[in-house]
C-alpha cells in the first residue's frame, strides 16, 4: 500500500510548533485498516494514538516513535509487523524493540546500517601514510589523515575552521601518492554547498605543496549535489545502487550535517565495499537535515564506528578570542549562563539586541543591505551586485510571524522598492528581487537553496545567479521565494560576512542550541543576534534530540 507521507514530510519541522495536519488523517488510516482487516477492535484506538505520536515526531525529524515500554510488544495487528519479519512482510508499521517506525524508514535505517558496517568491515587494505603528509597538523588532523588512509569508511566532523579542507587535501594527496589514477568524486547535499567545497579544496590545493601536474589532473574539476551524483531526479529510484555502484574509488561528502536518512542509505547503497573509500565531512553541532534522520550525529555517537571517525576541535578561524568563536563554543557546551554574560558585557563583532517591533526590526535590519542598494543605484555589474547581495543575510529561526521569514521579507522588499524609487506596487518581480530556488529544475539547471538577484537587462526581468553568464527570465522560475530573510535551515552550507539571527519569543517550541550555533556560524566576520535575554536562554538550553535505532544498528 501507499502511505500518504511522501509529500508531507517535506515540511519544514521546525517551523510550526504544532503536529502536522496529515498526522491525524494518517493516524485514522491506519487505526480503520486495523479494525478491517481483522484487528482487535479494542486496540484501535491505540494504534491511532501511536500513529498520530509518531507522524508528529517525523516532522520533527525523528525517524521513530521511542517507548521504553514497548507497548506494541505483543500486540497482534494487520497493519504492524514486528522488525524481525519485517524483511518478509510489508505492514505499514514495524516494531523494534522500543521504537515504533512506519515501514520505510525502519527499511533504510536498517538498510543504511548494514551498508555502513560492511564498509567499515573493509578496512586495512593500503599502506600506512608517509611521514611527510603529515607535517604541520594538528594531533586530530594527523588522526584524520591516518584513519581517511586507512578506513573504507571515515567521518571527519569539526566546526568553522577547524582545517577540514586543509585535511582533506592532505588525504588526497596521500591517497594519489598510492594510486595516482585515483578515480574520486566531491558531492554535497546542496548546489550550494558543492559550489563552496570545490572553490575551497581548489584554494586550499592552490596553496598545498607536494602537487604534481599528474594529482592535479586525477582530481575532479567540479563537485555535484549528492542527488546529480546519485543520478537521482524527482522520485524517481537512483541511478546508482547496490547493483550498480559507483564507479570511483573515493567519494568524498561534505556538509554531511544535512544528509536525511533516506538520502544517506541511497548514497551507501552506491558505494561498492570492494572498491570505493567514503568520506563524509561536516559539522556535528550542527542542525540536522529537515527530513527524518539526524544521521550525522548518529554516526558520530554509534559506538561500532568509534574508530572511523575524528572530531577536528582547534578553530584556525575563529581563534580562541574571536568573538563569534567564544559565542559559537558557548552555545555548543549549553552554557546559557556564558551567552547572557556576553550579552550584557558586550562581545567583539558580536552585536546582540532585544527584539523590537515588526517596522524597527525591518528598519534596522534593512542597514544591513545598505551596500546591495548602493550597487544597485549605482548601476554596478551584475557581478558585483551578486557580491554585494551576498555580503549580508538575515537569518530567521521562523516562516511566519513578527519575527519570521515571510513578513521580513515582505517589509524588507518594501523598503528597497522605496530606496531605489520603485513605485509600492503589488508585483511579484521587480529590478533588485533577491530569490531563493525553493525546488530543484533539472531543466533550468538550478537547484533547490540557489540564491539569484533578479535584474533589468536587454532581454526583460532576468534572475542571475552566481557563477553563471547568463539569466534566466523570471517568467520560468516557478518556485522561488525572495531571499532578503531566509530560515537558519534554508542557510546551512553558506556563508556570509555578516548575518542577522532573529529569534522568536521565549515561548517558541522550536528554537534550539543547534539551531543558533547554525545561524551564528554562518557568518565569517560579524553577527548579530537579535533576541530577549529569556528567548535566548532558551534556545541555548534546549538541545534537539533526534530519535532513531541506527547508533545501535551498526555492527562489525
Ligand atoms: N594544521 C594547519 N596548519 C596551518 N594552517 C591550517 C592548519 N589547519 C587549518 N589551517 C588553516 O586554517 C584555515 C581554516 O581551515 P579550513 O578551511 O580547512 O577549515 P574548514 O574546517 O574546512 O572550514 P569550513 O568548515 O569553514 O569550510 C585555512 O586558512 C587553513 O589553511
Amino acid at each position: 500500500m501507499t502511505l500518504p507521507f511522501t509529500a508531507t514530510l517535506s515540511s519544514q519541522p521546525g517551523q510550526t510548533d504544532d503536529a502536522p495536519a496529515w498526522s491525524a488523517g494518517l493516524a485514522e488510516l491506519l487505526a480503520s485498516l486495523h479494525q478491517r482487516d481483522g484487528g482487535d477492535p479494542a486496540q484501535a484506538g491505540r494504534i491511532r494514538d501511536w500513529v498520530r505520536k509518531l507522524a508528529a515526531g517525523l516532522a520533527q525529524g525523528h525517524v521513530c516513535l521511542v517507548d521504553e515500554h514497548a507497548p506494541w510488544r505483543n500486540l497482534s495487528s494487520p497493519v504492524l509487523v514486528d522488525a524481525a519479519r519485517a524483511a518478509d512482510t510489508v505492514a505499514p508499521l514495524v516494531a523494534e524493540d522500543e521504537r515504533l517506525y512506519l515501514y520505510r524508514h525502519w527499511q533504510a535505517e536498517t538498510q543504511l546500517a548494514q551498508a555502513l558496517s560492511a564498509l567499515d568491515e573493509a578496512v586495512g587494505d593500503a599502506a600506512p601514510v608517509a611521514a611527510h603528509h603529515l607535517d604541520g597538523l594538528n594531533e586530530r588532523q594527523r588522526q584524520a589523515v591516518a584513519m581517511a588512509t586507512q578506513r573504507r569508511f571515515s567521518l571527519i566532523t569539526g566546526g568553522p575552521g577547524t582545517g577540514k579542507t586543509y585535511t582533506l587535501v592532505r588525504i588526497l594527496l596521500a591517497l594519489l601518492e598510492q594510486n595516482p589514477t585515483l578515480h574520486v568524486a566531491l558531492a554535497a547535499p546542496t548546489g550550494k554547498a558543492a559550489a563552496r567545497m570545490y572553490e575551497a579544496l581548489s584554494a586550499a590545493l592552490a596553496k598545498a605543496t607536494g602537487v604534481t601536474d599528474a594529482m592535479r589532473a586525477a582530481l575532479p574539476t567540479s563537485a555535484s549535489t549528492l542527488h546529480r551524483l546519485l543520478g537521482i531526479q524527482y522520485d524517481r529510484p537512483a541511478q546508482y545502487h547496490a547493483a550498480n555502484p559507483l564507479p570511483f574509488d573515493l567519494v568524498i561528502v561534505d556538509e554531511a550535517s544535512m544528509i536525511d536518512l533516506r538520502l544517506a542509505s541511497q548514497l551507501l547503497a552506491a558505494i561498492d565495499p570492494r572498491r570505493t573509500r567514503l568520506i563524509l565531512l561536516g559539522d556535528a553541532n550542527q542542525l540536522a537535515a529537515v527530513e527524518a534522520g539526524a544521521v550525522l550525529e548518529e554516526m558520530g555517537r554509534a559506538p561500532r564506528l568509534q574508530a572511523a571517525r575524528v572530531a577536528l576541535n582547534e578553530s584556525q578561524r575563529f581563534g580562541a578570542d574571536s568573538g563569534i568563536g567564544r559565542l559559537a563554543a558557548a552555545i555548543c557546551a549549553g552554557d546559557s549562563a556564558a551567552v547572557l554574560g556576553f550579552r550584557r558585557q558586550g562581545l567583539d563583532k558580536v552585536r546582540f539586541e532585544d527584539l523590537p517591533g515588526a517596522e524597527a526590526l525591518a528598519e534596522a535590519l534593512f542597514r544591513g543591505y545598505a551596500p546591495y542598494v548602493d550597487a544597485l543605484r549605482g548601476g554596478a555589474d551584475t557581478e558585483a551586485v551578486l557580491a554585494a547581495f551576498g555580503r549580508f543575510r538575515v537569518l530567521c529561526a521562523l516562516r511566519e510571524g513578527t519575527t519570521g521569514v515571510a513578513g521580513l521579507n515582505e517589509r524588507l522588499t518594501a523598503r528597497l522598492r522605496a530606496a531605489l524609487g520603485q513605485e509600492a506596487g503589488a508585483a511579484l518581480w521587480f529590478h533588485g528581487r533577491p530569490v531563493m530556488v525553493m525546488q530543484n529544475d533539472y531543466a533550468l539547471n538550478v537547484f533547490n537553496g540557489d540564491i539569484g538577484v533578479a535584474l533589468r537587462s536587454a532581454a526583460g526581468l532576468e534572475v542571475f545567479f552566481p557563477g553563471r553568464e547568463r539569466g534566466i527570465s523570471v517568467a520560468r522560475l516557478a518556485h522561488v521565494e525572495t531571499a532578503f530573510a531566509m530560515t537558519v535551515h534554508k542557510s546551512q552550507g553558506s556563508e556570509f560576512e555578516e548575518v542577522a539571527v532573529v529569534l522568536p519569543g521565549a515561548d517558541s517550541q522550536v528554537v534550539s542550541r543547534e539551531l543558533l550555533y547554525t545561524g551564528v556560524t554562518r557568518a565569517r566576520v560579524r553577527v548579530q543576534v537579535w533576541a530577549g535575554e529569556r528567548g535566548l536562554s532558551v534556545a541555548v538550553g534546549r538541545r534537539t534530540e533526534r530519535r532513531s535505532g541506527l547508533g545501535g544498528k551498526v555492527i562489525m
